[in-house]
């Protein structure tokens, strides 16, 4: 079963991401009943959370807008250090931004200490009627430039529940090689029910 782990080390790790009012906070929070968070105070806003299910522990640095980025990129080393995986949070309703975020996207795939690591990308905020669909996204936030991640990009809407356990359970299929289901909550598709469209090699898009 595999259910009771909370004093156990992390069975893996992940780096959350993303411009701020994206909805990395409402992610942690939305898992809260499965979560522990903690706000350490090093000089910028880290919130972290262990998912009891598979032991996976999620980390959310919001160090992005922090005046002078070079100064505190040594304190994000830290924290990118032994992370298996990039969790970036992006809000698809927000098309003046979806540049900025392309660019803040493609900066941290290419961090010494996270390249090559698998990302998966939530398109949140789907609720919102205008919202960038994935297939925008994938342009918009230039996808084609992560080449050597493999990356997912889920449409979620984080206020009302909806893509998170679809995109973990991708994100945990990657890092372990196979399906996870213990303590998963079910998801009332299973992966060939989605609209899946494949962009590239070992990288694809999911629809709500
Ligand atoms: N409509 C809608 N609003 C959302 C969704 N997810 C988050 N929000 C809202 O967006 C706002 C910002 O969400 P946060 O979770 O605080 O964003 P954040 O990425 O943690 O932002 P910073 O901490 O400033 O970096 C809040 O008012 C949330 O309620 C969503 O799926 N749909
Ligand atoms: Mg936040």
């Amino acid at each position: 079963m595999g259910l009771s782990v909370s004093s156990r080390k992390p069975r893996s790790s992940a780096v959350i991401v993303g411009l701020d009012s994206a909805g990395k906070t409402t992610l942690l929070y939305k898992m809260s009943r499965n979560v522990d968070t903690t706000i350490p105070t090093i000089g910028f806003n880290v919130e972290k959370a262990t998912l009891k299910f598979d032991n996976m522990e999620l980390i959310s640095v919001d160090a992005w807008d922090v005046g002078g980025r070079d100064k505190i990129r040594p304190l994000w080393r830290h924290f990118y250090k032994d992370k298996d995986a990039v969790i970036f949070v992006v809000d698809s309703n927000d098309r003046e931004r979806l540049g900025e975020a392309a660019d803040q996207l493609l900066s941290m795939s290419q961090e010494e200490l996270l390249a090559g690591k698998p990302i998966l990308i939530f398109a949140n905020k789907q609720d919102h009627p205008h919202a960038a669909k994935a297939s925008e996204l994938v342009e918009k936030l230039e996808l084609h430039r992560l080449r050597h991640a493999k990356w997912h990009l889920q449409e979620s809407a984080f206020l009302e529940g909806k893509g998170i356990t679809e995109g973990l359970q991708w994100l945990m299929a990657t890092l372990h090689g196979a399906p996870i289901s213990s303590g998963l909550p079910k998801t009332k598709e299973s992966p060939k029910d989605l609209d899946e469209v494949s962009t590239s090699a070992g990288s694809d898009v999911s629809t709500l």
